[in-house]
């Protein structure tokens, strides 16, 4: 049996309280910071959408994906179907019942509702996102050349970047997540401008591949009432349904989005007026 461990829960969130919190309220309800710590695996419950998100630093140990209380199950992934990203540069070993699979830099790996054992193992960093599953898809690991490299943007708005779709309606299947990468191109800062909201999905930003000493200023709330949080590497932000979710960094950088809810349809989103932004 998995050990059971602690896990940060983030309660849902209204619209209507955004403009009530401080500094510190913003980042104790949006913001995980502590996520990768070595020779852990590392879990944060989020209510929006109840997506869990997570990090796996094996340093040197075969790490084995806990079961918090919270879930009332006896093994993570009964009612659940997970994705890791390998964000680290060396090769990870992911065992899910015995199977085993390699994961290099920016391969995603999707585990089935069912898998009762998962480990992780290598000198990499890994992410984990976590939604309910109703149904079982089959565990798959897709590379990046499979994963559908969109180009966005244009370097004279400084948002020239790379959608990498892993895990989507025409991409390995799921219940809820979707999930992939976007890497901005040198010399770009900004993500997803101009900014969207998807109703019907959550979503969760983790950023990474950003230099220690440098920082995203990362947008989010109602398009007509936005509030920003300044993030550093490796540090991940709920965006609730209602969000928006955009970002500037002061240096180019990559994230992992994901998202879970009524579908897995990236396209489903309302893009929001630049002018319209208050
Ligand atoms: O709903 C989709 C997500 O917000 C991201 O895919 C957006 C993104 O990566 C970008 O525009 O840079
Ligand atoms: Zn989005």
């Amino acid at each position: 049996m998995p050990e059971t461990s602690e896990i940060d829960v983030r309660h849902a969130i209204a619209p209507d309280q955004l403009p009530l919190f401080d500094t510190t309220d913003l980042r104790e309800r949006f913001v995980v910071d502590d996520l990768f710590a070595d020779g852990e695996v590392r879990l944060c419950y989020s209510m929006a959408d109840r997506l869990v998100i997570g990090g796996a630093v094996p340093a040197g140990k075969t790490l084995e994906l806990p079961v918090p209380d919270e879930l009332r199950a006896e093994n993570f992934l009964d009612r659940r179907e997970l994705g890791v990203v390998n964000i680290g540069s060396g090769t990870a070993t992911i065992s899910c019942d015995g199977e085993e699979y390699q994961l290099e830099n920016q391969e995603v790996l999707y585990v089935g509702r069912g898998t009762k054992q998962v480990t992780f193992a290598g000198d990499t960093r890994l992410y984990l996102v976590s939604a309910a599953a109703h149904a079982e898809h089959p565990t798959t690991r897709v590379t990046k050349d499979e994963a559908a490299p969109i180009s966005l943007g244009d370097i004279k708005n400084s948002n020239e970047r790379t959608i990498y779709k892993y895990i989507h309606a025409d991409g390995a299947q799921s219940c809820q997540l979707v999930m992939g990468v976007t890497v901005l191109a040198e010399g770009s800062m900004w993500n997803t401008m101009p900014a969207h909201v998807h109703a019907r999905r959550s979503e969760i930003y983790l950023y990474f591949n950003l230099p220690e000493d440098q920082r995203v200023v990362h947008l989010m709330g109602e398009p007509s009432e936005t509030r920003h949080v300044i993030v550093a590497n490796e540090n991940a932000v709920i965006s609730p349904p209602w969000s928006i979710h955009a970002g500037m960094g002061t240096s180019a950088y990559t994230f992992v989005w994901a998202m879970a809810g009524e579908n897995t349809d990236y396209a489903d989103c309302e893009w929001q007026q630049i002018t319209e932004l208050r």
